[in-house]
């Protein structure tokens, strides 16, 4: 799909008329390697050859409104009452993202009421929607120094128009909605409901998952603290698999359908033979199989590393005759890959005389429920004030997202357009390949779902 310039326009309002407690601020900055000026756009790609393939001129190439504060803003903020939600799984750096938003809205906007929804996008619905949390600077003052959020989460659809009652009800002017894929999915819907009644509600969404998974935004908040979290269990288990005769680590990762922490906590470890991920099929048996390999890793350096995302391998596991099921949110329950590769192994590896020594760790929640470390920390509270700004400017429909770097506007309908994923042709897996020395695939080469490496 090629993007236009059009594509990339986030929806405003209507005319900035307030003046922002940033205007004085904001009259010398220009743009910079560090800032980028008001009415300034960031670029959506990055080489040269990328960019001369639209061959247009750079004002006319596709490009996002970069985030940030305005002299002017579009509500008057002694009047606007803003609302929070948190939704879909857990992410370090919520509570930190919570916080960040409670404090610039009210230490710098000087807004008065800001709600927090309970339980993600339930919270909206009519049964809970006088249950709200009043949000104060003193009352989230240490909220992140905890994982989790404080707000608590759920799965599970609701009707936009139930939750456009609820937004009209308690008065919400703008609404923050904090949330992955399906988070995005839904403040979408719930635009396009306010939209439809003509409502003056602007919505802002802050990307979040573990998974890296959503497009447009260079890593998601908390991915890096999960990813280094998860490195500590590959430690353990290359510590373990090493000094047990035969031994056999093997580490499941999170990553529904990206293996990106996969490879990034590989990486760090530097520990693992073989990185196994959804976007890279694999074949158990033959002479170039999963197991064949392990079996020649076993032999070579009498023991062998494994980390695997849990949606690798899904299709070995249809073949086991797995009925496909999905969860409240409609998102695909997989199937245990990590129990195949095990016993598939041992039963390999007895068959061939090297009775393996088993370490398996399936560390799953305890990846992700885990405090943001100090550089999500920053990261998160950055995208809290890129968000503030945004509403407070009018802009709705859209997400705040760190785009090579610059902090930009994401039109909503553009986050849940696309799955962000490791690219087996691009950089990153050909390190995790550099690192491991694992063949390129396993097995006869498989049709795989082509990841899009650019734009156009
Ligand atoms: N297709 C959809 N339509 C409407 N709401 C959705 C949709 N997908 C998800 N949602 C809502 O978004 C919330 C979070 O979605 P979920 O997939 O569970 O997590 P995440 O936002 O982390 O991807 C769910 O509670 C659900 O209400
Ligand atoms: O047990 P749960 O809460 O459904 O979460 C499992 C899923 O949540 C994730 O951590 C992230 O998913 P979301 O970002 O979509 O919430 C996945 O890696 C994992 O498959
Ligand atoms: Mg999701």
């Amino acid at each position: 799909m090629t993007l236009h310039l059009d594509d990339l326009r986030v929806r405003q309002l209507g005319e900035c008329r307030y003046d922002s407690p940033f205007s004085e601020m904001l009259s010398t900055k220009q743009t910079s390697p560090h800032y980028v000026a008001e009415g300034d756009r960031v670029l959506l790609e990055d080489t040269v050859s990328m960019l001369a393939g639209h061959r247009l001129p750079s004002v006319q190439a596709p490009s996002f409104e970069a985030a940030g504060p305005r002299r002017k803003i579009y509500f008057d903020p002694a009047n606007v009452t803003a609302g929070v939600v948190t939704c879909g799984g857990l992410c370090p750096g919520l509570n930190n993202v919570i916080r960040g938003l409670v404090q610039e809205l009210a230490v710098h906007y000087q807004v008065k009421r800001i709600l927090g929804f309970r339980n993600g996008l339930q919270g909206l619905t009519a049964e809970h929607r006088d249950d709200t949390v009043d949000l104060t600077p003193e009352g989230v003052r240490d909220i992140h120094h905890a994982g989790g959020t404080i707000l608590g989460s759920s799965r599970g659809g609701q009707d936009a128009d139930e939750m456009v009652d609820t937004l009209v009800l308690r008065g919400i002017d703008i609404m923050f909605v904090i949330g992955g894929d399906g988070g995005m999915r839904a403040a979408t819907y719930l635009s396009n409901a306010i939209r439809a009644r003509g409502l003056d509600i602007a919505v802002i969404g802050v990307p979040k998952t573990i998974d890296n998974d959503l497009p447009f935004t260079d890593q998601s908040f908390g991915f890096q603290s999960a990813f280094a979290k998860a490195t500590d269990f590959i430690a353990a288990v290359a510590v373990e698999a090493a000094a047990s005769p035969n031994g056999v680590g093997i580490v499941k990762l999170m990553g529904r359908h990206s293996g990106f922490i996969a490879s990034y906590a590989a990486l760090a470890a530097n520990a693992a033979d073989i990185v196994l991920i959804p976007e890279v099929p694999f074949a158990l048996g033959g002479a170039d199989g999963l197991l064949a390999h392990v079996e020649r890793q076993v032999r070579a350096k009498g023991h062998v590393v494994i980390v695997l995302a849990e949606g690798a391998g899904q299709d070995l596991l249809e073949d086991y005759g797995l009925a496909r099921a999905t969860d409240a949110s409609g998102n695909i329950k997989l199937g245990n890959i990590g129990e195949l590769v095990k016993e598939s192994i041992t039963a390999h590896l007895t068959a061939v005389g090297l009775t393996p020594t088993m370490r398996y760790i399936d560390p799953s929640y305890a990846v992700r429920s885990i405090a943001a470390n100090a550089y999500d920390s920053v990261y998160c509270l950055r995208l809290a004030h890129a968000a503030v700004h945004a509403a407070m400017a009018g802009r709705t429909e859209a997400a705040v997202a760190r785009w090579r770097r610059r902090f930009v506007h994401v039109p909503l309908s553009l986050m849940t357009s696309r799955r962000n994923q490791v690219d087996p042709d691009g950089d990153l897996w050909m390190s995790v390949l550099e690192t491991t020395c694992q063949p390129a695939e396993f097995g006869p080469a498989r049709e795989r779902e082509r990841v899009r490496a650019g734009f156009c």
